[in-house]
């Protein structure tokens, strides 16, 4: 038998003393399935195009189709439920717990095995695109991760793509303070997810398992090792979308490959093979795709046997000298994109990928 509605009711009491913001895609899921369930399929008009927020609810209330109230009622207090289970600390089988800090993330797994741990971007469907919520569970999972015991820390992503950059839908919700509030907001997030990186303790592993776009290459640069698998790409297409680079790349690009090479990827949107980015020295080693997760894997175990402190210190050594610099490059990437933000040029460039998925 499906929830009644006087589960559903209580359901609805549950959710508004959830202590912790869901995060906007189980806010629309969550604001869908009352719809369904309380009216039934989505037969209102759909918004215009720049409404982006209403828009946005309802594709989430018509992507339910046909599905009948009762069965909306009882994923509604299923979905509830699970977030209110999460909150007690109870096991959930779709969040991964970090070894000893019983924390669960909605958009990463993250788990500690064999002295490494690993952050995995958890979001196949699309391509792992990292939302606001996800930016901020990145910096909350590095924070966690320089305090554990683990001696490595990896960074890799779920299904056929590493990571395909900033969600792009980040900047479809203008709030009410306008695009320049927005821009403002965007930039102080942009600043403390780098400077996370520019921080981190620990060796720090890109397991690049596919292809790899904007933000999640620029901060490749701030990482110890980046192993790839030979079908990997390596895609910076900022001025492509009115924008510029970030990741302190604009820094350590040029420094890695050289200006003119770094200039193709930066300014020309060059889009690189794992091959070609491991002869710049973007990438340390590339393994075939058949072999990569047991090859590098098994390196990395290895790696992680040996003395944590003399790691962590030398690497600290390796990247002291560099710091402040990497402040003021972080600084200067931020001051840029804030005014990119608020461009035409940026704006038509988010109507048109959007377009071509036929969402507006
Ligand atoms: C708030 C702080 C902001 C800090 C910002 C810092 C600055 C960062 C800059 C960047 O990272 S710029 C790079 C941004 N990324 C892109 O431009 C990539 C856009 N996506 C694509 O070009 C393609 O989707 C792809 C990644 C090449 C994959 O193509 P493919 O044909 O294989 O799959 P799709 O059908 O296109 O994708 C599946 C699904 O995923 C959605 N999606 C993919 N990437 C993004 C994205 N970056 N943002 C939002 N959504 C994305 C795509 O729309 C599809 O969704 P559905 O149609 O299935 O709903």
């Amino acid at each position: 038998m499906g929830a009644t509605v006087e589960q559903f009711e209580q359901a609805k009491n549950k959710l508004s003393a959830l202590k912790k913001d869901p995060g906007n895609e189980l806010k629309l899921k969550i604001y869908a399935l009352f719809k369904q369930a309380s009216q039934g399929p989505c037969n209102t008009p759909k918004p215009g195009m720049l409404d982006f927020v209403n828009k946005a609810k309802w594709d989430a209330w018509k992507s339910l189709g046909s599905i009948s109230q009762e069965e909306a009622r009882q994923q509604y207090c299923d979905l509830i439920g699970s977030l209110v289970e999460a909150e007690g600390g109870s096991s959930d089988p779709v969040a991964a717990k970090p070894a000893g800090s019983g924390t669960t993330y909605e958009t990463l797994l993250v788990t500690t095995e064999d002295d490494i741990t690993t952050i995995k971007l958890n979001r196949p469907a699309k391509k792992n695109a990292i939302t606001t919520e996800m930016y901020n569970e990145i910096i909350a999972a590095l924070e966690q991760a320089a305090k554990d015991d683990s001696v490595i820390t990896v960074f890799t992503g779920a299904g056929d793509f590493y990571c395909s950059g900033n969600d792009l839908s980040n900047f479809t919700n203008i709030p009410q303070g306008g695009v320049e509030d927005m821009a403002r907001r965007g930039g102080e997030l942009l600043r403390k997810y780098v400077k996370a990186y520019i921080d981190f303790p620990k060796p720090l592993v890109a397991v690049v398992n596919g292809p790899a776009v904007g933000i999640s290459v620029t901060v490749l640069g701030l990482f110890d090792l980046v192993y790839a698998t030979e079908g990997a790409t390596f895609h910076t297409p900022f001025s492509q979308l009115g924008q510029s680079a970030e990741g302190c790349s604009s820094y350590m690009f040029p420094k890695i490959m050289g200006t003119a090479k770094a200039s193709e990827m930066l300014l020309f949107n060059k889009k690189l093979t794992a091959a070609q980015a491991c002869k710049l020295g973007l990438v340390t080693e590339v393994f075939p795709d058949s072999s990569f997760q047991s090859e590098v894997w098994t390196r990395l175990k290895a790696y992680a046997k040996l003395p944590r402190n003399s790691l962590a210190l030398s690497k600290q050594l390796i990247r002291s000298v560099e710091k402040e610099r990497l402040y003021a490059v972080n600084d200067a990437e931020v001051e840029l994109l804030i005014e990119r933000w608020t461009s035409d040029e940026c704006f038509n460039a988010i109507v048109k990928f959007f377009q071509s998925k036929a969402k507006l």
